[in-house]
């Protein structure tokens, strides 16, 4: 008789368990223009994960939904304008990073008023989703590119 398949076996590893680390809830955005491109920006220098490629959003502060949170971010980072009604959840990230794990709702957007402009210093780049693996991203993000695919 077969030896009985561990049921674990294709889901190895994981986070770790927090421990003394905080859980940070960031809320994150894909833009979608009309040709299906998604908008990223680069993380300046002097920032934690410098140079990486990421998807609009940032921390939600106290008080705050995570669709508030999106349509300030979107307004100081890109100076458009959104609505919390123009947010669709689509994936969201749980990693563990060595100062804190992160949980990150991955919203779709295509609805916006104004042309996103580089306003804290990022470098700015529309991207075809099939060309987003070339793009080098913080590792938290990585699944969350290939359920982007999927889904456009
Ligand atoms: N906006 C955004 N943040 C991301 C992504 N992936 C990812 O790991 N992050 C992390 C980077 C930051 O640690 C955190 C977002 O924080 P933030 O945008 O409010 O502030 P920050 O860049 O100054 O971050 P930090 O230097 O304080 O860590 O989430 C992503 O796709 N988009």
């Amino acid at each position: 008789m077969a030896a009985p398949s561990d049921p674990f076996e294709s889901c190895p590893g994981g986070p770790p368990p927090l421990g003394d680390r905080r859980l940070v809830l960031v809320a994150a955005v894909a833009l979608i223009d009309a040709d299906g491109r998604v908008l990223i920006a680069q993380r300046p220098a002097g920032k934690s994960m410098a140079g990486l490629w990421e998807f609009p959003g940032g921390k939600v502060d106290a008080g705050e939904t995570p669709e508030e949170a999106l349509v300030r971010e979107l307004h100081e980072e890109l100076g458009i304008e959104t609505r919390g009604s123009c947010l669709a959840p689509i994936a969201f990230a749980s990693h563990g990073y060595e100062a804190f794990h992160l949980l990150m709702p991955l919203y779709a957007c295509r609805q916006w008023r104004g042309l996103p402009q580089p306003r804290e210093g990022q470098t700015l780049k529309w991207v075809a989703v099939h060309a987003l693996r070339d793009y080098p991203m913080p590792p938290a993000d990585l699944p969350l590119i290939a359920q982007l695919r999927d889904l456009l």
